[in-house]
This record gives structure tokens, C-alpha cells and sequence, in this order.
């Protein structure tokens, strides 16, 4: 057939309601996606209220992925979806000021780094999923998206604001399902009807707004029980919410929008991920290479009773089939965008501004013209290159800042939990299904359901999930100790001043991590070191020592920190660089594969250009990849290289002469892993003071601290401490688990993220409790779950699982601060083994208080203010003491703080001790 171009062709229109009537109303999206076969690429839909095109061909679609043209539009089913989402970030303009302030917030919680944070809790929620399947008969059967769907919900639930939906202990969804549910199909139906019909449908209306009401009480519940614990050191998503500042602005979330953010999270946080694994789980049993290929993988890398987070990104394979399932079905089927300006689409379709356009992804993933005549078949290996991924013929995340926040998330979520399954179970399609497709707002495999055989005995989760104390095993795991000190162990002879500067551009936290624990090694190695974001080394760049520079890209631009200096480093002369000596590693992801790895590209190839030395290749590491070994590989070259540089002898204890006899003394402080992670120093306190008159009932220290060398501070600055437990709390653990204080252990952990803890080396109990667990805080859903599980008299099990009702857990836990500690004291039957207590307790925080000095008059002193918090005890019983402010306060002169100094620019506060300056 011959076209004329530019022409848009409109299927058969019916009157007033123009092409509505050859919508099914139960499946419009796959109605819209039969009229895409018939009408081609583009293809022009009207309805009542409703003018826009369909497009589904790779190239118009890539031209709409351009956000210098096109901006994200909100069709009438979104519009509608704002009735409980508002302006949260999946149902606002880009241009309503709280989309902006909400995503320039929320976005470090979905960076990488973030997802060590989640893997324990999504391990977790996975656990009671195989823990469910393993009790089943074998004649049992299982409604997959309806167990996909417990998992994601209990997932984010968990992970975002640290509740329990608990949907595997109940035989019903939970009400927030129930109601989400019914609003997602009331809203997807009105957008299909006259604005009068809905007018009419008055029962309709009223279930649509008690669904609502449903929906907002337990969403108000979650934040007046975080805002009534004072929260206990959580960086999830809620304590962003509520506490976060936009870097920007400086502003922070209102309570309304924080309301229209935590139900834009539950439903966008689990509704999709459930019909993603849903979909991988179909097509693995209709597919038997790729399932064998999944089984082999499985088998290969998780090892361990429960994965690692290590394990999970090497979980390729299953990374594939997961990729290949969103391609075939896209469970967020399409996005819409509209045109920001008047333009011409493919050369040949004008569009008027404000024109708004839907990408159908289902039939764009399958464009034979991106993917090849066998676009309809399930062949996972296309993900097996990234590079080789058509880009914009594959968007089930959407596209530009409009993008999916979650798309880690989801994907290292549903590896882990496809890995999981398979590594317990045999799948079994005993009805031999045949695929019909469920639409809501989203899409999933209609009346699914398997049966599964377990592969191999599971192991009882609730036992591979705890630490254990080996107290028996020094011998090994001294040796474990000797053999990585000996990796890290280098004779420095010769060993210059010379320095090295390692500068970070990252919005999220990645390349910044990176760049600090890069200064640490060298610092070990005795090269002095220093880290600055990429803006603040403008024009600074060393001609001595050496520069390595670690980056992100957001949509082929720099992260924020970086945006000045890539601007300034572009503008600057050749040759004016001269003897900069230089290496760049790129934090990047292929799913941004038009721009992968432009930033540290363009910033390498213009240092070299500008007369700096490239003195080590430039790295690359990949998200959605191998990440860790791409670095770790790189970071082996890396510090050859940086020796040769500086001309530093540092010789590896393996290459110097050996002595016979060798010895290696161990001197690591318990805190080693906070003092790590927080990059803290020890520094002496030199006088401490009362300012409250002798009679008053209040005390407030003035406390000044010395400086250790080196360590600066400016205007404006907090100083962050890591406190101390008071010797009265660690004596009561002491008692209540009959252990002597001065007893060494030695801990070790599989599977489990417990970066705080001092592992795999000997420790004394007391300082293990006195350095690395909050135990004051109120005991959390989870914790007295964990006690009542571990009671013994059922009398009392049951009081503890009386205090997990909904206003009882309100009144008798939170309102009165009762901590774990407190309840373990009550219930003496109950046997909670002293590891699984230690692992329940959440990190040691530390307490960031205003610094009263000037540096401008003192350069390496410094002081703080601080109220000392101590009451009567919400409990009813003794005394309530504030543990950072009770161990200031006792701190005598000459005695060593643990200290660090922060500057609050990433608005992010954590705990923020309000403080009087003098
Ligand atoms: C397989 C799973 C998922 C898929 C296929 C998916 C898909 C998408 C798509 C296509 C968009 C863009 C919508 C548009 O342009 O109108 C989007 C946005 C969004 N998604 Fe996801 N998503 C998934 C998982 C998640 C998860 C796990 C979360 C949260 C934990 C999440 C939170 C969001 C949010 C908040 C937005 C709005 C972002 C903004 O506009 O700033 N999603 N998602
Ligand atoms: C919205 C968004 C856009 C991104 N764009 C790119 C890109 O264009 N090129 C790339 O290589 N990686 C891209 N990435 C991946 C990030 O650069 C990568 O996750 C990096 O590790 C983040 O580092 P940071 O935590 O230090 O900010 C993007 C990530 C997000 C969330």
C-alpha cells in the first residue's frame, strides 16, 4: 500500500465516542496493541476527551525518548490515579515543584550502595516465601502472582519503612491490597467511561472513596508510629521522606505529599515486580534450555545457605530471563510524553505543542525491524551483550528523569527471589497453562498456577540467617585474619610525602564511596590523601602527586557535584594541564546504553588532551553488572600504577625476604567498622563544663575537643560522635544472658549484611556491646516478633504477641520507649540466643552536634553544647538517659571521643541533636 507522507492513519471511528468502542474495556492495552499490528508505528486514537497517537516503531520511539523535545504526560488513567497517589513522583507534572524536591530526595535511597542496605530484608520476605512453598503437599497448588505479590508488598513494605504487612501469615491479601486493588481497577474504568456515568455510579463512587480512606489510615499509621519512635537510626526510604533536604532547596517534604509518596511506593514498589517474576516464571517452564541453563547457574553460584550480595550480582543468567520477561511483557505496559514545543516527528509528523503521545511497549518490544524476525520468542541470550541491547526499543522502565526511581530495586529484588526459588524448588506445570494476560494499570499472567517439588532439603532459614559464635574455630579463623592482613600488608620503605587527590562526581553516593575508600588504602599504604567532590577541585588540579577521579552519568550528564568542573575542565586550554598526572573510573549502567560511561569518558579524554598523563587506564563498572569485580579488577592495576607514579618503593611483604619465624600482633578496635564507615578519628577531650547554675534541675556541658592533625572544619560545620552504651546497659546484657564481660568471641556471618560488627576476629563482649548496637531504642514489630517466637511459656508468648496489635504496639511499645533489652529483662522464658539479639539491634548512629567555635579562631580545637537528656523513664521504671549526651557528659579531659566532622550540604540529617551555641 502506498502512503502519503505524513499521513497518521485512525482506526474506524463510532460518532462521539470515536474508537472507543473497539477498546475491550477488561484489556484495553492489548486492544490498543491489536490496533498497532493493523495500523503500524504510529497510529492516531480518539475517545470522549481523547485525541492522541500510539506509537510503537523503535525509531519515532527514540525520538520521543529525547526529554529536550518531549516531557512526561499524565493521560486520564494517571489523572485519575492522583486521587490517592497527588503529586507523589509517579502521578505529578515534571514541572510541579514537588516532583523535583521529592526525587532530588529520594534518590539516593535507590543507588546501588542502597541495595547492600535492602539485601538482609529482601532475603527476608524471600525466606518466608520458600519457607511456604517447602510446607506445601505435593498435591498443592500455587496461585503465583497472588504469592509474587505478597513478596514484593512485604518487600518494600519492609525495606521502605520498616513494616510488616506479614501477607505470608495471613490466608487473606492484606486491606491495603484489597483496597489498592479495587482503586487501581476503579481508576483504570473511569477513564473508559463518560464524565456523567461517573457522576451516576454513586455506589461505586462511595467503594472508590472508602478504598481511599483505607489506603490513607495505614499510611498515616506508618508515619505517626516512625514520628512517634523518634526512629532508631532507619535510613530507609521513610526517614528520607521525612527528614531529607533537596540538595537544591534545601527544602523539605510536606506531611501531604510524604502521605501521596509512601502509597506511590506501595503500589509502584510491588505491582510490577509481581507480574515481572510472575512472567519469568512462566516462560522458564515453557522454555526448558533457558530453565536448565537457570538451574546450572543457581547451583553454581548460591553456595551459601542464604545468598550473599556478592552472589546475587552474579546471578547473570537469571538477570537475563528477567530482561527478556519485561521485554515480551512489560508489566508497565507504556508511558506517555507530549511535545514541549511544535516539532516534526520522523521527519514526516507534525506535532503542535502540548500534542501527547503514548509509547505501547508491548508492541515496541517486539518491533522485528530492532529485534530480528524471532522478536516473538523467548530468548534470553539477547541480554547477553548489554551493548548489543537496541536501547530504545526497550523501555520498560521508561525513559530520561522520568524514569523508574525503583529499577534497581526491582531487578535486584526479583533476581534474588527468582535465584531463591530455583535453588529450592522443581517447577511444575501441571495444567500445562496457557497464557492469558490480567490488565489492571499494570499486567500480569491471569489464573497462573504451578505446583513445585523441593530439590534438596531447605535449610531452616531462621537458623541460616544467624550469626554464629565460633568459639571453637580460633584457630581457622585466626588464620583468616593472618591471610588478610597479609593481602593488605605492604613494607613501606621509601616512602615519600607524595600525595594523592582522589575527586568524586556522584549524586547517589556510589563514586563517592568509592573515592573515600581509595584515600583509605592509600592512606594505609603511608601516601597521604585527600578527597573533594569534582566542583570543589576547579583549577586545583596538582602538577605534584597524582589525581584520580571517580564518576557517575545521569543521561549522559554529570552528576551534580561534577556539573562546574566538566564545564570549567572543557573551557580549559591546552597544555595548561601539563603534568597533571591522572587515572578516571566510571560508575556507569548500560541500561543507559546511548550514554554509558560519558562523563568519566569525556573528563579522561580531556585531562589527556589538556596535557595531563594518564597514569593507569580508565576503569568502567556496570550497575546492572558485574559492578564489584569490574572494580576490584581495576583498582588491582591501579595502585601499580599509582607507585610507579609517585615513585614509591612499596614492596609487598610477599616480594621482600621472608624471616623464618613470623608474627603478627592484632590490635583492632571493636568500633573498626564504624570508625570505617564514618571515616572517624580518636581526639582528646581538653576540658568539659557545666554552664546550668548549681541549682538548676537541667544540665548543659560545654565540651572542647583537640583537633587530631590534619583534620579541619569550617563555618557551619557538625561534628559527628560515635557514642558509647553506659556500663549500666551492657551490665544488664550481661546479666540477662549470663555472659562475662570480659570473654572474647569471635563473630562470623553468612549471608548477612552486618557491616557494623567486628568480624572474624577476637572480640571482648563488653566493648562489642559497648561500641556497636543502639539498645535503647523501642523494640521494632520485627524484634518482638523474633521474642514471642523464642518464648517458651505460651502464657507469655502470647503477651508478646498481644503488644504486635495495631494501637497496642502504638500505646505499650512506642509511647513508652520499651526497648528489646527491657522486654527480655520481663520475659525471662524467653530464649533468644545472645547472637540473634545482637543481630536484631540496629547499628550504633552517631550523633551529629552544631560546632560552637570558630575556625577562624581556632584551626585545631573545637567545641560543642550539648543538653544533657535524662528523665524518669517513660516506662514507669528508673531513669531514662540519652546515651551520647550521658557519655559526653561523664568525659573527662585527657579522654579519647571517637569524632568525625561533616558538613551538612547533602541535606540529609540523620540524627541531628538540636544544640545551643555560646
Ligand atoms: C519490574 C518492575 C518495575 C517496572 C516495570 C517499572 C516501570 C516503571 C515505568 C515504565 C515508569 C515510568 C512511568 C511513566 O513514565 O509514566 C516508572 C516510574 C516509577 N517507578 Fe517503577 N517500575 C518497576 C518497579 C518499581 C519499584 C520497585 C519502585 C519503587 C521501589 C518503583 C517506583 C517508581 C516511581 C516512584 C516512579 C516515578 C518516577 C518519577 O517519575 O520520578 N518502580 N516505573
Ligand atoms: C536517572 C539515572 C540516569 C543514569 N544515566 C546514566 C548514563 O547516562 N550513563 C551511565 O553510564 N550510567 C547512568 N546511570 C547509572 C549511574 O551513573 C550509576 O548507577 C552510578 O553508579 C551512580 O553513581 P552515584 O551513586 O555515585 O551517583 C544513570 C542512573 C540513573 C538513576
Amino acid at each position: 500500500m502506498i502512503r502519503e507522507a505524513g499521513y497518521i492513519p485512525q482506526p474506524k471511528s463510532y460518532g462521539p465516542l470515536g474508537n472507543l468502542p473497539l477498546i475491550n474495556k477488561d484489556t484495553p492495552i492489548l486492544s490498543l496493541g491489536e490496533l498497532a499490528e493493523k495500523y503500524g508505528p504510529i497510529y492516531r486514537f480518539k475517545a470522549p476527551g481523547l485525541n492522541t497517537l500510539m506509537v510503537s516503531g523503535h525509531k519515532l520511539v527514540a525520538e520521543l525518548c529525547d526529554i529536550t523535545r518531549f516531557d512526561k504526560h499524565l493521560g486520564k488513567e494517571l489523572l485519575n490515579v492522583r486521587a490517592f497517589g497527588g503529586d507523589g513522583l509517579f502521578t505529578s507534572w515534571t514541572t510541579e515543584p514537588n516532583w523535583r524536591k521529592a526525587h532530588n530526595i529520594l534518590l539516593p535511597t535507590f543507588s546501588q550502595q542502597a541495595m547492600k542496605g535492602y539485601h538482609t530484608m529482601m532475603v527476608d520476605i524471600a525466606s518466608q516465601l520458600v519457607q511456604k512453598w517447602a510446607r506445601l503437599n505435593p498435591n498443592d497448588t500455587i496461585d503465583v502472582a497472588d504469592d509474587m505479590t505478597r513478596l514484593t508488598l512485604d518487600t518494600i513494605g519492609l525495606c521502605g519503612f520498616n513494616y510488616r504487612f506479614n501477607s505470608f501469615y495471613r490466608e487473606e491479601h492484606s486491606p491495603f491490597i484489597l483496597s489498592m486493588v479495587s482503586a487501581l481497577n476503579e481508576a483504570m474504568r473511569r477513564s473508559n467511561r463518560i464524565e456523567l456515568q461517573n457522576m451516576l455510579m454513586v455506589k461505586t463512587r462511595k467503594q472508590y472513596e472508602v478504598d481511599i480512606q483505607t489506603m490513607f489510615n495505614l499510611v498515616d499509621t506508618i508515619i505517626e508510629e516512625r514520628k512517634t519512635s523518634g526512629g532508631s537510626g532507619e535510613i530507609d526510604l521513610l526517614a528520607r521522606m521525612l527528614e531529607g533536604r533537596d540538595p537544591d532547596t534545601g527544602e523539605q517534604l510536606d506531611d501531604e505529599n510524604i502521605r501521596y509518596q509512601i502509597i506511590t511506593f506501595l503500589i509502584a514498589g510491588h505491582e510490577t515486580t509481581s507480574g515481572l517474576l510472575s512472567f519469568a516464571i512462566y516462560y522458564l517452564l515453557k522454555n526448558p534450555d533457558a530453565l536448565k541453563k537457570a538451574y546450572q547457574e543457581v547451583d553454581q553460584v548460591l553456595t551459601s545457605p542464604t545468598p550473599t550480595y556478592e552472589q546475587v550480582l552474579q546471578l547473570k543468567y537469571i538477570r537475563m530471563i528477567l530482561n527478556e520477561a519485561l521485554r515480551l511483557w512489560p508489566t508497565a505496559p507504556g508511558f506517555e510524553v507530549s511535545a514541549r514545543e511544535d516539532t516534526v516527528l520522523g521527519g514526516e509528523y507534525p506535532l503542535k505543542k502540548g500534542d501527547n503521545l503514548v509509547v505501547l511497549l508491548p508492541q515496541l518490544h517486539r518491533d522485528k525491524d530492532a529485534w530480528g524476525e524471532d522478536a516473538e520468542q523467548f530468548r534470553p541470550e539477547r541480554f547477553e551483550y548489554p551493548d548489543k541491547v537496541p536501547s530504545h526499543a526497550f523501555k520498560p522502565f521508561g525513559n530520561g528523569e522520568r524514569a523508574c526511581i525503583g529499577m534497581q530495586f526491582a531487578l535486584y529484588e526479583a533476581t534474588l527471589a527468582l535465584g531463591m526459588i530455583l535453588k529450592h524448588f522443581e517447577l511444575i506445570d501441571y495444567r500445562n497453562y496457557q497464557l492469558k494476560i490480567k490488565e489492571t494499570l499494570t499486567l500480569k499472567p491471569d489464573d497462573f498456577s504451578i505446583r513445585v517439588k523441593q530439590r534438596e532439603r531447605i535449610q531452616d532459614a531462621s537458623i541460616s540467617s544467624q550469626q554464629r559464635i565460633v568459639g571453637n574455630e580460633t584457630v581457622s579463623t585466626s588464620e583468616n585474619i593472618a591471610a588478610n592482613l597479609q593481602t593488605r600488608a605492604v613494607t613501606r620503605t621509601d616512602v615519600n610525602s607524595s600525595s594523592l587527590l582522589v575527586l568524586y562526581g556522584s549524586n547517589l553516593g556510589t563514586a563517592e564511596g568509592i573515592a573515600r575508600e581509595l584515600a583509605n588504602t592509600a592512606r594505609s599504604f603511608g601516601i597521604s590523601s585527600e578527597v573533594a567532590s569534582l566542583n570543589e577541585s576547579i583549577g586545583k588540579l596538582p602538577q605534584d602527586g597524582a589525581v584520580v577521579i571517580v564518576t557517575a552519568s545521569y543521561n549522559g550528564k554529570p552528576p551534580r557535584n561534577a556539573a562546574q568542573f566538566v564545564k570549567w575542565l572543557e573551557e580549559v586550554e591546552d597544555g595548561k594541564l601539563d603534568g597533571v598526572q591522572y587515572a578516571v573510573f566510571g560508575c556507569g549502567d548500560r541500561n543507559w546504553s546511548n550514554t554509558y560511561q560519558d562523563v568519566p569518558r569525556f573528563i579522561d579524554e580531556q585531562l589527556a588532551r589538556k596535557g595531563g598523563v594518564r597514569l593507569s587506564s580508565r576503569g568502567e563498572a556496570d550497575a546492572g553488572g558485574d559492578f564489584e569485580l569490574q572494580l576490584e579488577q581495576w583498582r588491582e592495576t591501579l595502585w601499580v600504577d599509582v607507585r610507579n607514579a609517585l615513585g614509591i618503593n612499596v614492596v609487598s611483604e610477599a616480594e621482600s625476604v621472608q624471616p623464618a619465624l613470623h608474627a603478627q600482633f592484632i590490635n583492632r578496635p571493636v568500633a573498626e567498622p564504624l570508625v570505617r564507615a564514618y571515616d572517624a578519628f580518636y581526639a582528646i577531650v581538653l576540658d568539659n563544663r557545666e554552664l546550668q547554675s548549681t541549682t538548676s534541675e537541667r544540665s548543659t556541658r560545654h565540651i572542647e575537643i583537640q583537633l587530631p592533625q590534619g583534620m579541619a572544619y569550617r563555618e557551619g560545620d557538625q561534628l559527628g560522635v560515635l557514642p558509647r552504651n553506659s556500663k549500666e546497659n551492657v551490665d544488664r546484657v550481661l546479666r540477662r544472658f549470663r555472659l562475662q564481660g570480659d570473654d572474647q568471641l569471635i563473630l562470623t556471618a553468612t549471608g548477612l549484611d552486618m557491616a557494623h560488627l567486628p568480624m572474624d576476629h577476637p572480640v571482648n563482649i563488653r566493648d562489642l556491646l559497648c561500641h556497636s548496637v543502639e539498645m535503647q531504642e523501642p523494640a521494632t514489630r520485627a524484634q518482638i516478633h523474633e521474642l514471642a517466637a523464642h518464648t517458651v511459656c505460651p502464657p507469655h508468648q502470647r503477651e508478646l504477641e498481644a503488644l504486635l496489635e495495631e494501637g497496642v504496639y502504638q500505646e505499650q511499645v512506642l509511647s513508652k520507649r520499651l526497648s528489646m533489652l527491657t522486654l527480655l529483662e520481663k520475659y525471662e522464658a524467653c530464649e533468644l540466643p545472645f547472637v540473634k539479639f545482637l543481630e536484631l539491634l540496629p547499628p550504633l548512629q552517631p550523633r551529629y552536634y552544631s560546632i560552637s567555635s570558630s575556625p577562624r579562631k581556632y584551626r585545631d580545637k573545637t567545641s560543642i553544647t550539648i543538653a544533657v537528656v535524662n528523665g524518669p523513664a517513660k516506662c514507669g521504671n528508673g531513669e531514662y538517659k540519652g546515651v551520647s549526651s550521658t557519655s559526653l557528659a561523664s568525659s573527662k579531659p585527657g579522654e579519647e571521643l571517637l569524632i568525625f566532622v561533616r558538613t551538612p550540604e547533602s541535606g540529609f540529617q540523620g540524627l541531628v541533636t538540636p544544640m545551643y551555641s555560646i
